[in-house]
């Protein structure tokens, strides 16, 4: 495991470009399964989540060809059985789960024994996974190793979902676009990567409507083609980068196409005293009042939600914590989704930040704090590393983050890009 050391207290200017969307490169690259042509992504982010699915794509014989951006791979694939010892999906990241459906779809058959763990935020459930394959005509033959197998061509289903899941959401639609007949997933999640799969998905000629929405659509077809797509930028690098330059007390401009998924998680940030100017292409953080915005209703506690889409995101929520230690008053944070997303934020005090956990869900940070450098470790969660970072970069001195490693899984050649934009942080 790698330390991060932050010299903070220096100011980020610049212009920076946020890399593609980890949460939307993963299925996208698993949505490549679904077709024998090749397809080609632009916009890939060089990160280690991403190196684990191609390592399982070329160990089952499929080719992917980089282009020299080292950002476009064209990936094809030609096998539609498992051979003896082949079927191995890779194990300790979250988006494994996205390798099931295409793989029953392609293959016919499951075996695995993974429970597909991601970030430490609490129980990461296969179960919605499970039960979409077994609604659409899918067997559980065994569990623990799991042996699932399909006999026919899947079968189109109307499905009302318990709750909107990034990742099952991404798992109905990639079994529904060559489904027989018609399917319809209720309660379904719109954030941008689902967005993002099912373009990528229409592009390669399947018919799904409700985007965006909480109603999909999908029309079955009998076989998809290869597509080119571009991933979509990072929307949690672009806040993050934002938050970073502001916090600083730089001028920071994050170079995206991606402003229209951005209002709701910069009206959150300016809260914190953030503030913003947006163009078509472009977003730049002006300075930083650490003023919390005061409700006109006095009694209540200011508070940032985060829920899912179009909620504000609860992998943004510790980089919004990380700017609120430094602001003048309280504000309270509240994870709706994860039920262990919060308790990294004892190391905060290690800064001289004062915050009370409420209970799992909910943060209150007392603003007015004296902050100091200071030694932490991070926990198994990506943003979470991020949060810390905000707070040690805000602070003049030289700080250190343990174990900081889970931001190679989402961000890449963060430390270099703000080298170059100023900071003074290495890894060690
Ligand atoms: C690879 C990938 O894309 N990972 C993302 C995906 O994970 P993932 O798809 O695993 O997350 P889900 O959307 O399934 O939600 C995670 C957990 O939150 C709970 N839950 C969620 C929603 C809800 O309304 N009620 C509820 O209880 C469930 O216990 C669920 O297991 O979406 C999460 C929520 O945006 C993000 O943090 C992850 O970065
Ligand atoms: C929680 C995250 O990832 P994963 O679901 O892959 O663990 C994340 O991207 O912040």
């Amino acid at each position: 495991m790698a330390d991060l050391i932050v010299d903070g207290g220096h100011p980020i200017s610049g212009t920076v470009s946020p890399s593609g969307n980890k949460n939307a490169v993963l299925p996208m690259l698993c949505a490549t399964l679904l077709t024998d042509e090749p397809v080609t992504l632009e916009n890939v982010p060089e990160i280690s989540d991403v190196a684990k699915i191609l390592a399982y794509f070329e160990s089952m014989g499929s080719t992917v060809a980089r282009a020299d951006d080292g950002a476009t791979l064209t990936i094809r694939h030609d096998f539609n059985a498992f051979r003896d010892g082949d079927a191995d999906l890779p194990l300790g990241i979250r988006s494994a789960v996205l390798l099931l459906a295409p793989v029953m779809v392609r293959t016919g058959t499951l075996t695995f024994d993974t429970d597909a763990k991601g970030c430490a935020l609490g129980l990461r459930e296969i179960d919605p996974h499970l039960e979409i394959l077994e609604q659409f005509g899918a067997r559980i033959v065994a569990t623990h190793p799991y042996d699932i197998r399909r006999e026919d061509r899947l079968k189109g289903q109307e499905i009302w979902a318990d709750y909107a899941s990034v990742t099952a959401t991404e798992t109905f639609a990639m079994i529904a676009a060559t489904a027989e007949g018609s399917s319809v997933l209720m309660n379904a999640a719109s954030e941008p990567h689902v967005q993002a799969l099912c373009e990528m998905l229409r592009s390669m000629g399947a018919k799904i409507d409700g985007l965006g929405t909480s109603r999909l659509s999908v029309t079955g077809v009998e076989r998809l083609s290869g597509t080119r797509v571009r991933v979509p930028d990072d929307h949690h690098e672009v806040a993050t980068f934002l938050a970073i330059g502001g916090v600083t007390g730089g001028r920071l401009t994050v170079k995206t196409d991606i402003t229209p998924h951005m209002t709701l998680i910069l009206r959150q940030f300016e809260k914190l005293g953030l503030q913003f100017e947006t163009t078509d292409d472009s977003i730049t953080v002006t300075g930083w009042t650490r003023e919390i915005s005061r409700p006109y209703t006095r009694e209540m506690l200011p508070k940032i939600e985060a829920a899912p889409w179009p909620y504000f995101p609860a992998d943004l929520l510790p980089q919004a914590i990380g700017v609120a230690v430094g602001c003048h008053s309280e504000i309270m944070f509240w994870n709706k989704i994860y039920e262990g997303a919060l308790a990294w934020s004892s190391e905060l005090a290690k800064f001289g930040a004062r915050v009370h956990l409420s209970d799992p869900h909910r943060l209150i940070v007392f603003g007015g704090n004296n902050l100091r450098p200071a030694e932490v470790e991070a926990p198994y969660i990506i943003r979470v590393v991020l949060g810390l970072f905000l707070a040690a970069i805000q602070v003049e001195g030289q700080s250190t983050i343990r174990k900081a490693d889970p931001i190679r899984r989402a961000h890449p050649r963060f430390v270099e890009k703000l080298t170059e934009l100023g900071a003074q942080v290495r890894w060690a």
